[in-house]
């Protein structure tokens, strides 16, 4: 059977990680986006990442973030990759690549097929593709809003060149039928194993990463 990696995002207690890492999780998500319920300071992360178990892979998030500010989260927390969740260019994939030498994923959103085409922009710059849903309109997160988007639409996508990921409303209820419908290997959650916005839920965490893993 093919083993599919669960990534979990926006982690804030030494509890949320515990549960992530013993239920088999491959990643663990720190949330640097101020307006978020999920974000944590550098000092926080720091505490947290250094306790995090060995080979769990911790990824800092960040959203069109500069390089002072960039800067000092790589500075404090030992990380080992970086998610952009926001406007940022294939140009800007690059030069964070090579400014912080860590693995960069780029998150891209998707609604329409038309949408797919934009994969092709990123796929040889950055190291891993987040397929995620579109932010609804108005929303204040540009991530992390629990909305899925029409799984079809990757049914028509071509062999990409670097791994992906699936996000967008994924549950411990839809991630098997998701998994199933898109052929991701990977797959991301947030809000799906929370019990209040930024209240990790322990039991769903698990459920979570049980049900991707078919067990
Ligand atoms: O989760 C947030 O609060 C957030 C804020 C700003 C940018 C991105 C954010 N989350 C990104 C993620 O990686 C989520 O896991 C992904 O968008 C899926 O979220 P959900 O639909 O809640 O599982």
């Amino acid at each position: 059977m093919t083993e599919i990696r669960s990534k979990i995002c926006g982690l804030k207690t030494a509890e949320d990680i515990q549960a992530a890492a013993e239920a088999g999780a491959a990643y663990i998500g720190f949330n640097f986006f101020p307006k978020s319920p999920r974000s944590v300071t550098v000092a926080e992360a720091a505490a947290l990442a250094v306790e995090a178990p060995v080979g769990l892979c911790k990824v800092a998030l960040v959203v069109n973030m500069d390089d002072t500010e960039l800067d000092a989260i790589v500075a404090g927390v030992p990380l080992d990759m970086l998610q952009l969740h926001g406007h940022e260019s294939p140009e800007r994939v690059a030069e964070l690549k090579a400014r912080h030498g860590l693995p960069v994923m780029k998150v891209l959103g998707i609604s329409e097929p038309a949408d797919l085409a934009r994969i092709a922009e990123y796929e040889q710059v950055a190291d891993q593709i987040l397929v995620d849903a579109k932010a609804p309109k108005g929303a204040v997160l540009p991530g992390g809003n629990g909305v899925t988007f029409d799984w079809s639409i990757l049914a028509k996508k071509k062999y990409w060149q670097c791994p992906w990921m699936l996000a967008g409303g994924l549950t411990p209820e839809n991630v098997g039928q998701a998994i199933r419908r898109t052929g991701a290997r990977q797959v991301d959650v947030a809000s799906g194993v929370e019990s209040a916005p930024g209240q990790k839920d322990p039991d769903l965490i698990r459920a979570f990463v049980a049900a991707a893993s078919g067990r």
